[in-house]
């Protein structure tokens, strides 16, 4: 899809500023690895297979991907969570590999994390809701409480590769600065001995399955 070639539409945001459609995305999800070949190019390739490898993955597949804008002024915060919340397999195996397309730095929104949270597990899960009068997804249990004071943040140059523990806390703030922060971000899982969690939100279907890793070739 390129929304370039649609009309420029002047959006109202919360903040009440007005901007083009382009520059209002806050994401693009979830399967650009697969479906969107500059992407496809970057999430298979031999470096990527050679970092898994290195992480000692034995089968991994990639799950989902996102290209999180973070708008100029506008770009919202990414809330505290671990990523096993929302792709949990058991036992817990997913790895986060975030490129920063631009430079990232504290007033546009850099990643915060807890060193050493992946140590701590948590049993919070975002999945399909079996109240299907209800919304379709839920979260089994409120945000764990976590010492805010212990974030550390990560301002890195374009072109850094951040390899994120399936289980550590980690956010990202608003970004209220003149300059975007582009990312890309995709989650691999493994698939060698463990069991993706039927109830998680992302499910693999015959048309979008859960794409291996060193199988696919480019
Ligand atoms: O880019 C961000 O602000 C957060 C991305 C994230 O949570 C992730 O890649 O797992
Ligand atoms: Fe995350």
């Amino acid at each position: 899809m390129d929304i370039t070639q649609h009309t420029p539409t002047v959006f109202s945001t919360t903040d009440n500023k007005q901007v083009e459609k382009h520059l209002s995305l806050n994401k693009v999800g979830h399967a650009l690895h697969w479906l969107v070949p500059e992407f496809r190019s970057v999430s298979f390739s031999d470096k990527v297979k050679t970092a898994a490898r290195q992480l000692g993955f034995a089968s991994p597949a990639v799950v989902q991907s996102m290209y999180i804008f973070k708008q100029p002024g506008i770009g919202g915060e990414v809330t505290p969570h671990k990523d096993c919340t929302f792709l949990s397999t058991e036992p817990q195996s997913c790895i986060g590999l975030w490129f920063a397309l631009e430079d990232v730095t504290l007033e546009n929104g850099c990643l915060w994390y807890i060193p050493g949270s992946q140590k701590t597990p948590t049993s919070r899960r975002f999945i399909r809701n079996d109240d299907k009068s209800g919304d379709l997804t839920c979260f089994t249990a409120p945000p764990d409480p976590v010492d805010a004071a212990k974030y550390v943040a990560l301002p890195v140059k374009k072109g850094t590769l951040v390899l994120i523990d399936g289980q550590v806390d980690h956010k990202s703030e608003r970004n209220c600065s003149p300059h975007s922060r582009h990312i890309y971000t995709f989650h691999v899982i493994e698939r060698h001995n463990t069991l993706w969690d039927p109830r998680n939100w992302l499910q693999p279907t015959p048309a979008m399955p859960f794409t291996g890793l060193y199988e696919n070739e480019l």
